[in-house]
This record gives C-alpha cells, structure tokens and sequence, in this order.
C-alpha cells in the first residue's frame, strides 16, 4: 500500500510526464521587466495571505506581466466547464464572448458547455488556440438538481477528456460576464473564490449546512471563509478529488433523505475546511451586479448578472 501511494506521488509529480509539476517549480522568461516588487509597501486594506498561507488574490498584490511570461513558458492549457440547462441558455453568448475578451487570454483553453439545448448555443469566434465543445445533458425539473449534478459531470468529464492532457480547470456560473482580466494569477493547486455575500461577516453567519445528519456539515465555530459555488478550479488532479467526494457526499446525503442547504455549494464549503485551497481568490473574481461596488474591490473580474429566478429555474 504504501509503496503504490508512492508511485501515484511520482506519477504526479515528475515533470517530463505530468504538467504538474510546474505549478511547483517558476521560471521567469529572460529579458522579462516589470516593477520592482516591495516587501514594505503593497495593499494594506486587504489581507492578502491566508493562515495556512495561501495567497489570497487581489488587484495590486501581483505583476500579470510576469505571470503571463512565466505561464506562457510552460504552455499550459486551461480548460473551463460551464452549464446551460434550460432557460439559462439565454446567458451563453455573453458569458462565451466576455470569456474571449478577459479570460486567460493569450493561452490554450478549452470550454465545455453543458445544455440540454445544443441547437440553441450560440456561435461565438474563438481566437487562436481557443474551443468550445458542447455535450448534451439531460434537462431536469428541479434547479437544485441541475446545480448540484454538475460535481458528476465535472468528475466525468475529467475522467474521460483531461487527466493526464489538460493543467488546469475552473467550473463557472453561466449567469455571468468576464469585466475584467481573469488570468494566470489565479493558477493553484485547488482554487476556490470568496463569496461576495458574506465575506465581512462572522463565520457563525456563513450560510454553511448546519444539520450534523449532512455530510456538509460545519459547525457555527468552524470554517475559513465562505466560498461561491459558482466558481472553483485548480490543477484537474485536484479538481477531480473535488468533485468525486462532492458528488460521494452530495448522493450520500440523498440516500439519507437530506439535500444540503446550497447543494454543491455546501459540500464544496465543508470540502475547503478540511482541505485547505492552495490558492485563494478574492471577491473580485465573482462579484453580484445587484451589489454596490466596496472600496476594496479595485476591479470586478466576473460577476453574476441580475435574472429573475421565477422566470428562468424549472421550479
Ligand atoms: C455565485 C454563486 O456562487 N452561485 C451559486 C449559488 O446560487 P445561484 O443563484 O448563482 O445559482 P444559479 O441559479 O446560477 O445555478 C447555478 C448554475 O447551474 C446552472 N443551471 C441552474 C439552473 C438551471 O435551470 N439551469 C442551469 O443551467 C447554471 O450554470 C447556473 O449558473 O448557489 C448554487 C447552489 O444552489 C450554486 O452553488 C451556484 O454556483
Ligand atoms: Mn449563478
């Protein structure tokens, strides 16, 4: 046992095999010039390293020049899921053209659009090293169904189409837009994003599940921060550990009789308190077009667009 645990580490981590490896180990290109980074002075009114340090990114805590330099070395390949069931159909073509415009532009990516629609997605120009592949889904008639059902077919995705060939994922809301730039200063091993709702208030207020019976349970002393279930990723490694033990605990709790309060959005909180994100995005990178901009948030990368929950969700 132990020595296949071994092997399983060396698969990961040697670097001719596995891409792995180089969210480890940074080569800056030559010639590369940016501004001299101080240890003094920087952002003073956000924290900006966890308590088990993780940076916690924010606007002016890093050069995107030298990101963009270091990244591009490595010729990763980002790949992006994002569902479209039913009438959420409707937000695909700003999501997708917002995408093209903020998101890891510059390098390989991959999006794949899950819908029950896929006559109805629309085209959109793709630059250069840029897809999107549609996969069919089967419709539902419960939205918390469609939202939590994601961690399955994030899992499955991976499993057949990107272990192994692709760096890295993120999962994303489709009732969003890209506003601004969303790159490789937001590569990590797990990554998870800062809800915007709550991130002032104490954790006993986090909307976390709080029945012991779930299997996303967290008790009102326990708990970081509260993350969106509307955006996560990291290297798909780590992802796919994500979404199998989501979906594990999210159908466990099913047979149980009990769906957490926020679905996948719970059982990835309850995920993120034991296993700790490498890499922490603020609120930046998911804001809420309803909410008034705070001075801290310097620039809103993605945020989720105003719907009218009884016109678009099956129930
Ligand atoms: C910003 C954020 O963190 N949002 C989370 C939040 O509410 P939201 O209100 O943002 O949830 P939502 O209605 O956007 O549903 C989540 C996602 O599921 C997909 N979808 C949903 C319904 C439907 O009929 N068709 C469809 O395609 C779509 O990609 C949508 O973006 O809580 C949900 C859990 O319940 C999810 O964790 C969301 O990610
Ligand atoms: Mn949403």
């Amino acid at each position: 046992m132990k020595i296949r645990r071994c092997l399983v580490f060396f698969s990961l981590y040697r670097c001719d095999e596995n891409p792995a490896v180089y969210d480890l180990h940074l080569v800056s290109p030559d010639g590369m010039t940016y501004s001299q980074p101080s240890i003094v002075n920087g952002r003073t009114d956000v924290v900006s390293v966890t308590p088990w340090l993780a940076p916690v990114v924010w606007e002016g805590t890093f050069s995107a020049t030298l990101l963009d330099g270091i990244y591009q070395r490595q010729n990763i390949s980002v790949a992006a899921t994002v569902f479209a069931v039913g009438k959420y159909i409707m937000f695909l073509k700003d999501f997708l053209e917002t995408a093209e415009q903020h998101f890891f532009v510059g390098f390989r990516v991959h999006i794949y659009v899950f819908t029950d629609r896929p006559n109805e997605v629309p085209e959109v120009k793709m630059g250069a090293g840029r897809e999107v592949t549609v996969q069919s889904v089967p419709s539902s008639n419960r939205w918390q169904e469609i939202s939590a059902r994601r961690m399955e077919l994030i899992q499955k995705l991976i499993e057949e189409r990107l272990i192994n060939k692709v760096n890295y994922i993120f999962c994303l809301d489709v009732d969003s837009k890209f506003h601004g730039r969303w790159g490789a200063e937001s590569l990590g091993g797990l990554v998870s994003v800062i809800h915007p709702g709550y991130y002032k208030d104490d954790r006993s207020k986090f909307p976390y599940e709080r029945r012991p019976t779930s299997r996303a349970f967290v008790a009102p002393a326990d708990g970081d921060f509260y993350y969106c279930g509307g955006a996560f990723g990291g290297l798909v490694q780590e992802v796919h550990l994500l979404a199998k033990t989501c979906r594990k605990n999210f159908e466990d709790d099913a047979k149980d009789g009990i769906e957490a309060a926020w679905q996948e959005e719970s059982h990835l909180n309850r995920y993120m308190w034991i296993n700790k994100p490498s890499k922490v995005l603020s609120p930046e990178y998911l804001w809420q077009d309803f909410k008034p901009k705070e001075p801290e948030i310097k620039i809103i990368r993605f945020s989720g667009v105003i719907k009218n929950y009884a016109a678009i969700r099956p129930n």
